[in-house]
């Protein structure tokens, strides 16, 4: 029942005669709903005149998008070819290994069908949307309270307080609503933005434009009207301040009055500022070492670090990005999960845990075994699907060295320093239990977490194996297809796991990290087969972010033995220094990858990956005794050297012609510097401890040893360098030593061996009484 309205433009049909149609008069609806043709004939000219240019931008919007899907396309396409900036993961896998190939093969279309259930299943729990685009995880949440400054603000701009950050976030959040408000009330007409834009710049448009905005839209162009001028006052404020507060007053030195962390933080702040531009806004009273050390010890109060650490940063980063790494390290990383391939898919498995309601998504488009758990209702220790091994609770960056490890099936492999065993179990997953892993640990009640997670997790293609790594090559030479060294190490990319990190190191403690990672890096390459026909590779890698522990390490090894940096295949990550202070590596060092927390969102990490070229060992003299290496030490004399050098240089050149022919061999040879040793001699650690190693790690380049001192190559040439010559004259006449005492006659020989028994009797003698 009810009055009928009439749409079919007042032409009446006859449905003969009715008592009600006849007595009830037609609707009358309002203006704004009459949809009749000649609505046109009642537009104002100059609504007219906006109709047609609205009409014109429409088009030309119309046509700016169909271009963009245009371009999507192609992009699209040119992703599947592998060439866009975030390839496929197949790219990252560069050798092509038929067991990789073929986890990754079945992970994508687990990704791919992941994609589907998103739309389906996983939506109907309602649970957050398990996509595979989640690249926003990866950038690094700061602290709350103190923002780094932008380099903007580095540049002279005012730091802004934190209520003044709230207020800037109020209003974002506000323009946020508003534009989403906008965007519902006029979701059809994209072009409606554009045209309110305009007419802001316009004013007489805009009162022209405001008989057709609804008020939600004049409130907008209102406020954003606000926002505008009280941004350009802020600026002239801002922009006053600056002139006034030109030089920073320098805390005098006898001034004891404490501060408190805000203060701290805001000196932190000004420092960096004069810092930016030091002969403007500086207090010529003070020099610039002055301000560094004045912001060293401010970040280490702020920060809670020794000085020590905290100068090892501040060499490694320049002010700007220190804070941001300090500040990054200061946040713990996602939590993420690896999903055991050897028992499980990550779409089975993320299935059952969004069930009991984890919230996750996949950890991003490098990896198709991660998962990045954002929430959980229930400990991710002790799920049913942990306890039955589908996964392993694992940082994102521990992935790395394996994927750049990449092992195939049937592959005899070496993880030597494995415990607790993440990496090892995430190798047997890629090598699907076939072939041999050995998974070896120094530490005796670490490597029973290895047993227990090798159960959990079923691996059963492993020998565990617990002793020194450094002593592998002797019970298995050239045995391996690949071996992976996770180095031990001083921890410094992972402080936000462990805050100890902060205070606990100093240069004794990176010292010895340096000399063990040295000679377990000889040792993993000295078990690996050069002529494995699927292998040959060693990737070692560390938790710290020191070059020390880690392009250094890399670089001794590419002098020491027969071999060179390939691409991880990683994909990502920053390329390693090959220059650091006075050090120069080899070029190829950009080859290894950098991984820091507040670049990546992953705990600070390195990974190099080598190819043994020959099973050669250059300098196979195992009676060869080397003290330890100092890095600071070697930086100095390297200056020295430089210095000495050039003084010496005429005179080295021409013994230097005079030797190059005889030294062709080596000019060959791959390592661009070969440390010369001492021989028969102990050397002493930093702790004072007699060290008598028989592998080599180079002896310490003091004055007392230096004409010693290896020959060197040109990094840039490899090519030996031959204003060293007089250092490999020394060399050469070591040599000579030897070869004239084998020709010792049997009388001599013979003495000489009951002298030294006699000794050792004596030796054994004063042992015992001890
Ligand atoms: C960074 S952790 C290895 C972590 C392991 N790769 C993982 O992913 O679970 C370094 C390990 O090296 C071990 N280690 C220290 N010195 C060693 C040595 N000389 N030989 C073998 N392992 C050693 C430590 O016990 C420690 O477990």
């Amino acid at each position: 029942m009810g009055r009928k309205a009439k749409f079919n433009d007042g032409v009446l049909v006859k449905k003969g005669p009715g008592k009600k149609a006849k007595k009830q008069k037609d609707p009358i609806f309002p203006k704004s709903l009459n949809v009749s043709d000649d609505a046109d004939k009642k537009l104002s000219s100059r609504q007219k005149k906006r109709f047609k240019r609205r009409e014109e931008k429409k088009a030309e919007l119309l046509e700016k998008r169909k271009q963009n899907q245009k371009t999507k396309k192609e992009g699209k396409s040119d992703y599947k070819k592998g060439k866009g900036p975030l390839a496929p993961p197949n790219q990252y896998f560069s050798e092509s290994e038929s067991g990789d190939d073929d986890e990754i093969d079945e992970d994508e279309t687990d990704a791919e069908s992941m994609h589907e259930e998103a739309s389906g299943s996983v939506e109907e729990i309602n649970v957050k949307g398990f996509s595979d685009d989640n690249q926003a995880w990866l950038r690094p949440k700061s602290r709350k309270g103190f923002r780094p400054p932008s380099s903007d603000e580095e540049q002279g701009g005012e730091e802004k307080s934190d209520e003044d950050m709230e207020e800037e976030q109020d209003s974002e959040d506000h323009d946020f609503t508003v534009e989403k408000l906008n965007d519902l009330s006029d979701n059809e007409d994209d072009e409606f933005d554009t045209d309110t834009a305009d007419e802001e710049e316009d004013d007489t448009n805009t009162e022209d434009a405001d008989d057709d905005l609804l008020p939600i839209e004049k409130q907008n162009i209102k406020l954003k009207k606000k926002q505008a001028r009280i941004q350009k006052e802020s600026d002239a404020e801002m922009q006053s301040i600056i002139s006034e507060q030109a030089t920073f007053q320098f805390p005098s030195k006898d001034s004891e009055e404490v501060v408190s962390l805000q203060d701290v933080q805001q000196r932190i702040r000004e420092v960096i500022f004069v810092l930016s531009d030091f002969n403007k806004h500086r207090d010529s009273n003070h020099s610039r070492s002055d301000y560094i050390e004045l912001i060293r010890n401010d970040l280490c109060t702020y920060y809670s670090y020794n000085e020590f650490l905290m100068e090892k940063f501040m060499q490694l980063f320049p002010l700007s990005e220190l804070l941001e790494f300090l500040e990054a390290s200061e946040v713990q990383r996602p939590l993420t999960i690896r999903t055991n391939t050897l028992k499980t898919r990550r779409r089975d498995l993320a299935q059952a845990l969004i069930n009991r309601g984890v919230n996750l998504d996949p950890i991003g488009k490098w990896s198709k075994v991660g998962l990045v758990v954002y929430s959980a209702v229930v400990p991710m220790g002790a799920t049913p699907e942990y306890l039955a091994g589908h996964y392993i609770i694992q940082g994102a960056s521990s992935f790395l060295p394996v994927m750049a490890l990449a092992p195939q099936e049937n592959e005899k492999v070496l993880d030597m320093s494995a415990a607790p065993g993440g990496k090892a179990s995430h190798i047997a997953a890629i090598m699907k239990n076939t072939g041999v892993l050995f998974a070896n640990d120094l530490n005796k009640d670490r490597i029973k977490a290895v047993v227990g997670n090798f159960h959990r997790l079923g691996v059963m293609n492993s020998v565990i194996t617990c002793m020194d790594g450094r002593k592998f090559p002797s019970l298995m030479k050239v045995f391996f297809d690949r071996v992976l060294l996770d180095a031990p190490c001083t921890g410094t990319g992972v402080v936000a796991k462990d805050q100890s990190v902060k205070t606990s190191k100093d240069e004794i403690d990176i010292q010895r990290c340096y000399n063990l990672q040295r000679q377990l890096l000889l040792a993993a390459i000295d078990s690996v087969h050069a002529k494995s026909s699927t292998g040959g590779y060693i990737v070692y890698s560390t938790c710290s972010v020191l070059p020390e522990e880690n392009e250094w390490v890399i670089d001794f090894a590419l002098k020491k033995r027969n071999v060179k940096l390939v691409d991880t295949g990683l994909g990502f990550g920053t390329a390693g220094f090959t220059k650091y202070r006075h050090l120069r590596f080899h070029p190829t060092m950009n080859l290894t990858r950098r991984f820091y927390p507040h670049e990546h969102n992953l705990d600070g990490f390195f990974v190099a990956k080598l190819k043994k070229f020959s099973n050669v060992i250059p300098t196979s003299d195992d009676s060869e005794v080397v003290e330890d290496f100092n890095f600071n030490e070697d930086i100095l004399n390297e200056e020295e050297e430089v210095n000495e050098k050039q003084n010496k240089k005429s005179k080295q050149n021409q013994q230097g012609n005079d030797k190059k022919g005889k030294n062709s061999n080596k000019e060959k040879s791959h390592k661009n510097q070969v440390g010369s040793k001492e021989k028969g001699k102990k050397g002493k650690n930093l702790n004072g401890n007699e060290t008598n190693k028989t592998d080599d790690i180079e002896k310490p380049t003091t004055s007392k040893n230096k004409k010693n001192k290896s020959k060197k190559t040109d990094i840039t040439t490899n090519k030996v360098n031959w204003d060293e010559v007089p250092k490999k004259v020394g060399v050469k006449l070591n040599k000579k030593v030897k070869k004239d005492s084998k020709k010792k006659t049997f009388g001599e020989l013979k003495q000489k061996k009951e002298k030294f028994n006699v000794n050792r009797t004596d030796r054994k003698f004063k042992k015992n009484r001890n």
